[in-house]
């Protein structure tokens, strides 16, 4: 049996969390390979190690001095160093990464250090071998994830190897330079070297005892999820339930292996697992809620537009003209109205109306800014009746207006547009009508 183990940032913060993570890799034989990111925060005020290397970088891009913020990223490694009692220097490490940084390497080989010398320190301590993921790991000169050129050789690598760290977060580019998958990226990486040597399952080790029905920093002591499916946990990433990247799960959905979050801090809990299908009931009729602030609505309301062939592609194109891209779209007979990011959309919306006029000359366009999305997701609501009837008087009850409802076609889950103010109560309530009734 093999596992393959990633530890996000905030299990290797310090040397204490180093410590707690060499305990749960020796604990257990098949844990052969371990996937680091960066150190993470050490308390609520504290800054990723990450983000210290984009703004370290961003000085040297700037050609300002970067030598202050690379020294206090080099002590936070020693302190987990010398916290370990490690006889390991990362001297000649931090000269290559002083003259890359000043030769302008780029941001991605800069964010990936965090990674790279993360696993450095990793194998050291636990005695495993060292691979550098950019060996191992490819994009192609579209910049998109190389699945069959990485899986042909990280199988080939990993094979002559019986315990190894690879680095989480980055690869190499058809250029030969580093390039890192987008923010939280780690738990991808898990998931290729999992599909590369067959592991029987995929231990993803945080701060939270596995995946919860919502996001924790909302509800109090939020329940753990038990078992919850691919799909059901894509949805609940993607909007915004931040503990699992929301690309992590292709790699081993297609190998069929499952994940298994877990708690670096109690590590004897048995946290969430992801798979492909389950006839386990879920605790409640929901599985999870997430979401996300900062969206616009536009509406267009033209008289008949269903009957008019086209009428939607071409709104959207007023869109994509402007390189807006679009987060949800619900529609009625006269009306359609298209969700899309404030961040993205503020600065362009005269240009975005003006092409829609000039594609499909509506009756009325509006905005309304400042809206949340949020998703209630379930595998158990389509044979449930009256789910998005609980969701609207949980709503009316807690005093929020409901900007709009939609239920996707699979049933799997229900989109809910509230104002962004009415964010957190709205989440707090759909929690409070669903899991604190125990239905
Ligand atoms: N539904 C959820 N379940 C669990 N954690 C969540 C959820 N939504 C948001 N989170 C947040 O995700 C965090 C874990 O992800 P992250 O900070 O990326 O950890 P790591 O550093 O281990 O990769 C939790 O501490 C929690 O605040
Ligand atoms: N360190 C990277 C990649 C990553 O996955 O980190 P974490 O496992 O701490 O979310 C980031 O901050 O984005």
């Amino acid at each position: 049996m093999v596992k393959v183990v990633k530890f996000g940032g905030s299990s290797l913060a310090s040397a204490a969390q180093f410590a707690k993570v060499g305990d749960i890799i020796r604990a257990d034989e098949s844990r052969r390979y371990v996937v680091p990111s960066a150190p993470g925060k050490r308390n609520a005020k504290d800054t990723k190690v990450t983000d210290m290397l984009y703004s370290c970088y961003a000085l040297a891009e700037a050609e300002e001095d970067f030598k202050g913020a690379l020294k206090k990223i080099k002590e936070r490694y020693n302190s987990i160093i010398n916290g370990l009692n490690l006889t390991l220097s990362l001297e000649d490490e931090f000269r290559t990464i002083e003259k890359n940084f000043a030769d302008k390497a780029g941001e991605d080989y800069a964010a990936s250090r965090g990674e790279y010398l993360n696993g450095i320190i990793m194998a050291n301590y636990l005695g495993y071998e060292f691979i550098d993921a950019a060996e191992v790991i490819f994009f192609d000169e579209n910049g998109n994830f190389d699945d069959y050129k990485t899986d042909k050789a990280m199988a080939e690598r990993l094979s002559h190897v019986e315990k190894a760290v690879i680095p989480g977060f980055y690869g190499s580019d058809s250029n030969g330079n580093v390039k890192t998958f987008s923010r939280g990226g780690s738990d991808i990486t898990g998931s290729i070297v999992s599909k590369a040597v067959h592991a029987s399952v995929y231990e993803n080790w945080t701060d939270v005892s596995g995946c919860l029905v919502a996001d924790p920093r909302i509800v109090e002591n939020a329940q753990p999820i038990k078992v919850i499916t691919y799909r059901e946990l894509r949805e609940l990433s993607y909007m915004g339930a931040s503990v699992l990247h929301e690309d992590a799960i292709f790699p081993v959905r297609k190998a069929g292996i499952p994940i298994n979050i877990k708690n670096t801090n109690a590590p004897e809990e048995p946290g969430t697992m992801i798979v492909e299908s389950t006839c386990q009931k879920a605790d409640y009729t929901i599985t999870g809620i997430a979401g996300k602030r900062g969206f616009v609505a536009v509406n267009i309301d033209k008289d008949m537009m269903n009957s008019e062939v086209g009428f939607c592609r071409k709104a959207l194109e007023a869109f994509e003209e402007n390189g807006i891209s679009i987060e949800h779209m619900p529609s009625g007979i006269d009306t359609m109205t298209v969700f899309v990011h404030q961040e993205e959309f503020e600065g362009k919306e005269q240009q975005v109306i003006s092409s829609i006029r000039r594609l499909v000359n509506p009756d009325i366009i509006d905005l309304e800014a400042d809206l949340a999305l949020i998703a209630v997701v379930g595998r158990g609501m389509k044979s449930t009746r009256g789910t998005a009837g609980r969701i609207f008087s949980a709503l009316a009850h807690a005093n929020i207006n409901v900007k709009m409802i939609d239920q996707g076609s699979s049933e799997l889950n229900i989109i809910i547009g509230v104002s962004n103010n009415d964010f957190d109560n709205a989440i707090k309530a759909i929690y409070d009508i669903f899991v604190m009734t125990q239905i």
